[in-house]
């Protein structure tokens, strides 16, 4: 017992990285049973990995290989922002073809941005009447909510098109059936995030030549946006808005799919998105998607071009193993679900969006967002399977981790062992950078290179210059690895 109390301080604490290294010493007879569940379930699918492996070298014996690459972190990572990035930089035909495509999804988005303000207008109205001496909300801003309230009703009509077969929990379950993953439905979960299977064609649901024969909501979602501009402008520039946001503790310019800051553009009935809105859209992935490119690097031989598959896989934790409620939202279900993309991956590009170090997962309110990347992390760079691999990590959403950082949240008061080092982002980017390739060093199976990445991947610019360098040393190392094999 009182190594398990021990355990349980250092999660109580917010030290991720105390966790991980904890030893399972004083371990309790349930405790152990459920390791060596872990342990049986983590054989199986070595076994498993293994003869794959071993039927792919007898097929790979023939042909030329494609570069194969995985993006791997928890949801909201920023995994197919990354994947936006690749394919702008190396096909853009495609990237471009699907533009009018994301218009659908950023005007849910912006709906979606309304309806959490239009949430915390209702809240608000609660506690005026409670106290109706300091009423928090004015007769202007309820004017404004009825008015703006059809836009809820839009929004459900957009999900059921992005969504033909319904909420994300249902897909998640046909997925499990598929999979034969045991899934667990959580009562309570995420409130209705739009989410695309990899299966769906959504963006040809949406495309214009579409729209004209059958998807008429759309452009009425675009007219709805634009009849209620000045509406929207004056709901998100009322000081009264912003002041609830704050006392309720909403940092919505933070949030994925934030568009409220260019109202103006989204809302003018010829709005097509930018490469740079496109990459801030937020459509959440569920299950995981293959992504062809043709790329070319150039080398002091020549040029050489070679396939490449970029594989997308759905961070969300809706598929859950069946073990003892205590260790859900720990490494064995995520491993269990992606272990078959493992095996043959040249490189993996692992996200943690370090910026959610004071938040917690959407679907397991319990687990704490930072040490949820940390626990993938560990479990990534220990598997036996990927000791040649290729892992590069990107500590990513840089950005808002600064504008946390400036705006006062400490981060030692989420990760205790960061101690009394100063409160800026040179301070604690270096430390997790530090710590995270402390974890690589000790858990990798053999040693190998740690490459680290801070990154913003939605700024385009960096981002491309960090995706260039991989593409060429990936290429580099394929060419390497194909000569010592020839
Ligand atoms: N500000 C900021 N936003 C980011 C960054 N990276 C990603 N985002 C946004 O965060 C949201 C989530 O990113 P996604 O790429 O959809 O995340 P994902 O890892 O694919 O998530 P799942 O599909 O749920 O597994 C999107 O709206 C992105 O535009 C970043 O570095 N900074
Ligand atoms: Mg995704």
């Amino acid at each position: 017992m009182p190594s398990k109390v021990r355990r349980r301080r250092s999660l109580e604490d917010g030290d991720p990285f105390a966790l991980i290294l904890a030893p399972p010493e004083g371990e309790t007879p349930e405790q152990r049973d459920v390791r060596l569940l872990l342990e049986k379930e983590a054989k199986q699918i070595s076994d498993a990995i293994d003869e794959q492996l071993s039927r792919e070298r007898q097929q790979d014996k023939k042909g030329t290989k494609p570069v194969k690459v995985l993006l791997l972190g928890q949801s909201e990572s920023g995994k197919s922002t990354t994947l936006k990035n690749f394919q702008l930089m190396y096909d853009p035909k495609a990237f471009h073809a699907e533009r009018a495509s994301w218009r659908t999804v950023i005007e849910l988005n912006v709906v979606r941005s309304i309806h959490v303000i239009l949430e915390v207008i209702t809240r608000a109205e609660r506690l005026t009447q409670d106290d109706s001496s300091d009423p928090l909300v004015d007769q202007e801003l309820l004017a404004l909510k009825r008015r703006l309230s059809p836009l809820i009703h839009v929004e459900e009509v957009l999900m059921q098109r992005l969504m033909p077969s319904g909420s994300d929990q249902s897909d998640a379950a046909r997925l499990a059936q598929i999979a034969q993953i045991p899934y667990t439905h959580k009562p309570g979960g995420v409130k209705g995030e739009v989410t695309i299977n990899s299966t769906t064609q959504w963006k040809d649901l949406f495309s214009r030549d579409k729209y004209n024969e059958e998807s008429a909501e759309r452009d009425a979602t675009g007219v709805l946006l634009h009849t209620h501009a000045n509406d929207l402008k004056t709901l998100w520039g009322s000081s009264k808005v912003q002041s609830l946001l704050i006392q309720q503790n909403i940092r919505l310019q933070e949030a994925a799919g934030f568009f409220l800051d260019c109202l103006d553009e989204v809302t003018s009935l010829d709005y097509i998105p930018s490469d740079d809105h496109i990459l801030r859209a937020r459509l959440k992935t569920l299950g995981v998607s293959e992504h062809r490119i043709k790329m070319t690097s150039g080398g002091m031989t020549g040029s050489i071009s070679r396939d490449w598959r970029i594989y997308d896989v759905g961070g969300h934790r809706s598929l859950v193993m069946a073990y003892p409620d205590r260790i859900q939202g720990d490494i064995g279900r995520s491993t269990a679900a992606w272990a078959p993309y493992f095996d043959d991956m040249h490189s993996i590009i692992f996200l943690c969006p370090i910026s959610a170090f004071d938040q917690v997962l959407a679907e397991e309110p319990r687990v704490n967002r930072l040490a949820d990347s940390v626990n993938l992390w560990t479990t990534i760079v220990s598997n036996k399977l990927l000791a040649k691999t290729n892992i590069i990590l990107f500590l990513n959403k840089t950005d808002i981790m600064k504008s946390k950082l400036e705006s006062g949240i400490r981060f030692v008061d989420y990760v205790n062992s960061y101690g009394k080092r100063p409160n800026d982002f040179e301070s604690a980017s270096s430390y997790l950078r530090k710590k995270f390739g402390g974890l690589f060093k000790e858990k990798s199976p053999s040693p190998r290179v740690f490459y680290c990445h801070l990154t913003t991947v939605t700024d385009r610019k960096s981002t491309q210059l960090i995706l260039a360098n991989i593409k060429d040393q990936l290429m580099q190392r394929y060419l390497e690895d194909a000569s010592l094999l020839a």
